[in-house]
């Protein structure tokens, strides 16, 4: 990902199309994408990917390598377009890129340049929100995120985990009718990712936001997701959805919680099993 590619998705309108209530927040029917390389063959990244995503749910999109997921997440995004199939958020086609659509990456995006209060006001400056919202809007942000201490301070005074604190206050600054996340947690060292991963559970309570999130980590699609979309490769396809049902539907605030329920164990071999049998190839040995 690079800057360019987030104020193509800051800096376009969203879309008129006024949201039907009986249609799911995201839908995906038949989604194909293949990629051609120049002197070889096309590559079929993905091939009829359908699922939907409800509101207010997080949907993880789980797999080996390669699978598809960052491509497929990059197409909700709007910066790859499908070779078939359609994309639909709040009963609207997926055209292109739109500020409805926050794009959170793995690697840091913040400008270096600016305050944490600054990088969070960004996407509202280039939306002409007038300064006195835009300042409240992002405080509150900033607040949700617990970087309130640190408003004032530039990016290369934070740690890692506080820099994509920033990240996400800054794409939620922008009211997205969904959150996009492609591995949000990857670069981070394991005690900051589960912190990370329990901030973003209360972040979901709390700001009642429709996710779509990209990982390869099992735990952590457990502990966040509503709805696991698992994938398969060659091309990429969704193999198996998986609802973690042994939650009961309750958002968990502590990864010991999930840990020590009936029903994790099970679905954590049963996914490592899904893994060995997709992504083995690889690892043989
Ligand atoms: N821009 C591109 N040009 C050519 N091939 C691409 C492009 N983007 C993705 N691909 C190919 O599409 C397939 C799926 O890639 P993608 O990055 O979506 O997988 P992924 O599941 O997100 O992988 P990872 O978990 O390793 O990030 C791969 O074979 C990849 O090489």
């Amino acid at each position: 990902m690079n800057m360019l590619d987030e104020d193509r998705m800051a800096q376009s309108s969203p879309s008129a199309c006024p949201p039907p209530t009986d249609t799911p927040k995201l839908r995906l029917a038949n989604v194909s994408k293949s990629f051609h390389v120049p002197r070889g063959e096309a590559i079929e990244a993905i091939k009829d990917v359908s699922f939907t995503t409800l509101e207010n749910e997080v949907c993880v999109l789980l797999g080996p390598s390669g699978c598809g997921k960052s491509t497929v997440l990059r197409m909700v995004a709007g910066l790859e377009q499908p070779s078939s199939g359609e994309l639909m958020l709040d009963g609207c086609p997926i055209t292109g890129p739109s500020q409805e659509r926050g794009m959170v990456f793995q690697a840091y995006t913040s400008f270096d340049w600016l305050t944490v209060q600054q990088n969070v006001e960004y996407g509202m400056r280039l939306n002409h929100v007038p300064k006195a919202q835009r300042r409240e809007r992002a405080r509150h942000f900033i607040e949700l995120v617990g970087l309130s201490r640190f408003a004032g301070a530039y990016p290369r005074h934070l740690s890692g985990g506080m820099k994509q604190r920033v990240a996400i206050a800054r794409t939620l600054a922008n009211e997205p009718a969904i959150l996009l996340m492609d591995e949000p947690f990857g670069a981070l060292d394991a005690q900051t990712r589960w912190q990370m991963q329990e901030l973003m559970m209360s972040i979901v309570e709390s700001a009642n936001t429709t996710i779509l999130m990209v990982t390869h980590d099992i735990e952590e699609a457990i502990f966040l997701a509503d709805r696991i979309e698992f994938m398969s490769r060659h091309p990429g396809r969704v193999h198996e959805e998986i609802i973690p049902s042994f939650k009961q539907g309750r958002r968990l605030r502590h990864k010991e919680e999930l840990i020590g329920l009936a029903g994790y164990g099970d679905l954590e071999r049963h996914i490592l099993h899904l893994m060995r049998a997709q992504g083995g190839e690889d690892f043989e040995h």
